[in-house]
């Protein structure tokens, strides 16, 4: 089990991080005339904090106490979080791609819980006279959180506009890119970070060329995990095959193989409802009691470093590591690294060939396939096997 204390046996052999030879590179954009960059959101100010939690919270059933805490967490960054400049970062980073290969497509960038929101950013397609817009969300895994909740918010506001037809839509229409987990350029730029990582410890003495590469996500329930990925992995089996491709890509660089593990943070509900384990910090625990001295934190279940990672990792996990005696360092997110956002417009093009009916070749790395683009019917629901009746756009059922 990856996420044992054991060191999961390293991939047999090192898989190149390439695309296949056989993938030809498509360069036409239509039919989609933008790209709709979709995000989480969070509050830019002290009093935003309050409001954003109700928009992320409601109807979920997450304990007070937990709301206050995570208040905490935003005001002890002065109730900014840094997701709303990095995902303008990675706005620029795309716009930058697109024009350094001559692809005329606006940007438009829009959250589901906070300003610039869902109906802003339709607002703004609108206005561009976008007719069919292909949305790229800030989440590279497949689960409700990470997928099906962003097309079941556009579906939503879609209605509220008036403009939920049976096909889906009749206002903008809207496709969708593919979970990303195992598009080379996303593993890619993991592999380079945890690189960076590891040169990072060494420079800081010790045993860090040794030290154990444990990777994090954010955890999600059990049910939730039931419901994922229904065409053929789950949401954590996902995260081991991108754990095991960068573990290889790592343990081949440094000469040595490298023992990793799977944990997870910013787990929410009630205690009695069970989450992916084990969590980050008890997971520290159980390396230093095995005597493990040297730990590398890899982050790829997230894209940038927001808040989960500013506060659950780097403050907290950071500060367990430091009591039980670990020498801890976090490697970054894929945030604007160039194979990650040349990935996503590689993604974009590939996208647009499936949406003209043409043969496609979907790059892939490891030992998944691709995602579909257009999800199963009732694919990565909140709570596995309790369909909501709430529509979700880019599904089959949606098209039916
Ligand atoms: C899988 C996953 C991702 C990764 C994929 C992705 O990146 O999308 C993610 C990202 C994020 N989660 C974020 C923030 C929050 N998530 C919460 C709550 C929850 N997240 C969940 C899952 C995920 N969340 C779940 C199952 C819940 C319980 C409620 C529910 O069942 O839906 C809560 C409520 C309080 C709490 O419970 O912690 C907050 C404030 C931010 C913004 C950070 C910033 O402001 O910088 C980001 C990027
Ligand atoms: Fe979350």
């Amino acid at each position: 089990m990856a996420s044992s204390l054991q060191p999961a046996a390293a991939a047999e052999s090192a898989t190149p991080v390439t695309a296949p030879a056989t993938a030809v590179a498509p360069q036409d954009v239509a039919p989609y005339d933008a790209l709709f960059l979709y995000s989480f959101g969070g509050p830019d100010k002290p009093e935003d904090v309050v409001p954003f939690l109700r928009n992320v919270t409601a109807g979920k059933g997450i304990p007070d106490e937990r709301l206050e805490e995570v208040g905490e967490h935003y005001y002890q960054f002065g109730g900014k979080s840094p997701i709303n400049e990095q995902n303008l970062a990675l706005k620029a980073a795309l716009e930058a791609e697109l024009a350094r290969r001559g692809l005329d497509l606006p940007v438009v960038w829009g959250n589901r819980n906070w300003a610039p929101y869902t109906t802003d950013a339709i607002d703004e397609l609108e206005r561009l006279g976008a007719k069919h817009a292909v949305a790229l969300v800030t989440s590279a895994y497949s689960s409700y959180s990470g997928c099906r909740q962003y097309r079941e918010d556009l579906a939503v506001v879609l209605r509220e506009r008036g403009q939920l037809g049976s096909d889906g839509s009749t206002g903008v229409q809207f496709d969708k890119i593919r979970p990303y987990f195992n598009h080379p350029g996303f593993v890619q730029a993991n592999i380079d970070a945890v690189l960076d990582a590891y040169t990072a410890l060494a420079a800081a003495g010790g045993s860090g060329q040794r030290a154990r590469l444990v990777f994090v996500t954010h955890s999600i329930p059990d049910t939730m995990e039931a419901a994922s990925g229904l065409w053929q992995a789950p949401y954590s089996r996902q995260h081991e095959s991108v754990a095991a491709l960068v573990t290889s890509a790592v343990s081949e660089r440094l000469g040595h193989d490298v023992a990793w593990d799977l944990a997870y943070c910013s787990r929410s509900g009630p205690p009695s409802q069970p989450w992916l384990e084990p969590d980050i910090n008890d997971h520290l625990e159980a390396l230093a009691a095995d005597g493990v001295r040297d730990v590398v934190m890899s982050p790829i279940g997230f894209v940038s470093d927001h808040m989960e990672v500013a506060y659950d990792l780097d403050t907290e996990a950071l500060a367990t590591a430091k009591e039980l005696g670990i020498t801890a360092v976090r490697a970054g997110t894929v945030g604007t690294r160039e194979p990650f956002v040349r990935g996503l417009v590689d993604l974009l093009l590939e996208r647009a060939a499936l949406a003209r009916g043409e043969e496609v070749v979907e790059a892939t790395v490891g030992d998944l396939p691709a995602v579909p683009s257009v999800d199963r019917p009732n694919c990565c629901l909140r709570r596995h096997e309790e369909p909501t009746g709430i529509p979700a756009l880019c599904s089959e059922d949606m098209y039916q």
